[in-house]
């Protein structure tokens, strides 16, 4: 079973967000059971990164967009990457979206449209000569052209889109059709129309023979107004034909506060000493004042989606009950610097470090009693299930992913709305419980004893790519 793997970042060489730590993990998970190889944009993060890459096939200009070459390379363990080599497209600074100051790149559209229409190539068995896919999985808007590519092109190859993130749907004014090959009679709302702009990841809804995403419940809401950001009545009708399904994520193995070597000292359940330590060693290296109190964490993108407001909001009765907050992350300006303005407000008790270090999340995580995940809403989420296995209790928003991760009142707190009142209602139970001895420590020891291995989901793509593909 041939499988290509069309994502946009990966934790090995670019980090951006959940996508690159499910890229990073999935495939490696499911090497046992398919023949399983990545397709990368050439940012010039991974060109660096990659010592061997063979070239093995060229893709002609096609539409307005540039020729390019595909290269073959693999992973320090050995798993297979291809990354399309198009110096005008990739190598840029600043991350796989925009430029250094975060904005969008201007041509998103042409450069992960050529690198889809590339995909849809090599699957199809036009680019490597000794390689073709019996099935493609691509990963949210910036591959969701590729079902579309291989329908248009007339291959009968399945296809599956995994949707991280519904709310990101690459949108492009209709004059981008022309840009990138795409057929007008395909722009109506059946197709890739979304209220006169061209949707890349309704592409990917349409053409896609089956779509998934990253937890059951999340499955069910994208079905509804309030989840579907406007795509609900198409998700509806695929739900319907059984051609949705969730399928949970898992967490990579490394994250063990046993073995981490990023950590001040390693601990396991139980062992409430060690975990102190971490305690100690975040409190000092954010500055915070010492206290006996309980230190909330948030290691997340800082977007609206995750409901760092709330947390804004809800900061100085934390910090009045005796709390601590520290913060690591990344996102929109504006909630950076609201999240700074706090620190300059209260040094003593909230901690931020702007920008992401995974070394120093897991130090988070491993020093923190309890992780804040006020999310609006959560496709899967992987900060909780982190936070699970370094013994943070999660306090988390009842839906998406968080809803299937976190068991209330036994691994972590869930609280019903995204709202202050009802964040703050799994705030206060919290604080109770740090007060409750023997209630912390069952908690603690439920939370890290849980496992989210990816060899279940992995189980659970492998079958479907079987059903879809006959192989
Ligand atoms: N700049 C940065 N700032 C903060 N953290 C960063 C980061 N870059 C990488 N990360 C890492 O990404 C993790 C966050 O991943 P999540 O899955 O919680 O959210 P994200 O919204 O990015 O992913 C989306 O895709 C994933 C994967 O399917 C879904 O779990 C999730 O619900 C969905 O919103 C953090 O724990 C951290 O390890």
């Amino acid at each position: 079973m041939r499988v290509l793997f069309v994502t946009t970042e990966m934790d090995d060489f670019v980090r951006v967000g959940g996508l690159g730590a499910v890229s990073a993990a999935l495939p490696r998970a499911l090497r046992p059971l398919a023949d399983i190889r990545v397709m990368l944009p050439g940012y010039r993060d991974i060109i660096e990164q990659l010592t061997h890459i063979q070239i093995v096939g060229r893709c002609p200009a096609f539409a307005e967009m540039p020729a390019c070459s595909l290269g073959r390379a693999a992973t320090r363990d050995g798993l297979p990457v291809y990354v399309l080599l198009c110096s005008q497209l990739y190598d840029r600074p600043g991350n796989p979206y925009g430029d250094e100051s975060g904005r969008d790149w201007p041509d998103n559209d042409i450069r992960f449209a050529r690198f889809a229409s590339a995909a849809a190539e090599l699957a199809m068995g036009k680019l490597d000569k000794n390689w073709a896919a019996d099935l493609i999985h691509a990963n949210d808007w910036q591959a969701s052209l590729v079902p579309a590519y291989l329908a248009w092109r007339g291959a009968k190859l399945p296809s599956i889109l995994t949707i991280h993130n519904l709310a990101y749907q690459g949108l492009f004014p209709k004059d981008s059709l022309r840009r990138i090959g795409v057929p007008e009679s395909s722009f109506h709302i059946d197709g890739v129309e979304f209220y006169d702009q061209l949707s890349f990841l309704k592409a990917g809804l349409v053409y896609a023979s089956h779509l998934t995403t990253v937890s059951g419940t999340y499955a069910r809401e994208i079905t509804t107004e309030e989840f579907g950001c406007g795509l609900e009545g198409l998700l509806r009708v695929r739900s319907d034909a059984a051609e949705l399904t969730g399928i949970l994520n898992g967490i990579d193995e490394s994250w063990d506060p046993r073995s981490c070597a990023q950590l001040a000292q390693q601990f396991g359940a139980g062992d409430w000493v060690g975990k102190k330590a971490n305690a100690d060693y975040v409190r000092k290296q954010f500055g915070l004042a010492v206290s006996r109190g309980p230190m909330f964490a948030i290691v997340a993108r800082l977007v609206h989606q995750k409901g760092i407001d709330l947390v804004l909001s809800a900061a100085d009765e934390i910090i009045d009950a005796g709390g601590q907050i520290v913060v690591t992350g990344s996102g929109e300006p504006a909630l950076e610097q609201a999240l700074i303005d706090a620190h300059r407000r209260r040094p003593d008790a909230i901690g931020v470090t702007i920008g992401f270090n995974e070394a120093q999340a897991r130090r988070i995580f491993a020093g923190s009693d309890f992780t804040l995940m006020p999310s609006r809403f959560e496709p899967c989420g992987l900060s909780q299930m982190y936070a699970q296995r370094f013994g943070s209790l999660p306090i988390g928003h009842q839906t998406g992913g968080l809803a299937e991760t976190i068991t209330d009142g036994e691994t972590g707190f869930l609280f019903s709305h995204p709202s202050r009142a009802s964040f703050l209602g799994g705030v206060r139970r919290a604080f109770s419980t740090f007060v409750a001895h023997d209630q912390l420590d069952s908690m603690r020891r439920s939370a890290m004893g849980r496992s989210f291995s990816w060899s279940i989901s992995a189980g659970s793509y492998s079958a479907l790519y079987r059903k879809l593909a006959s192989v």
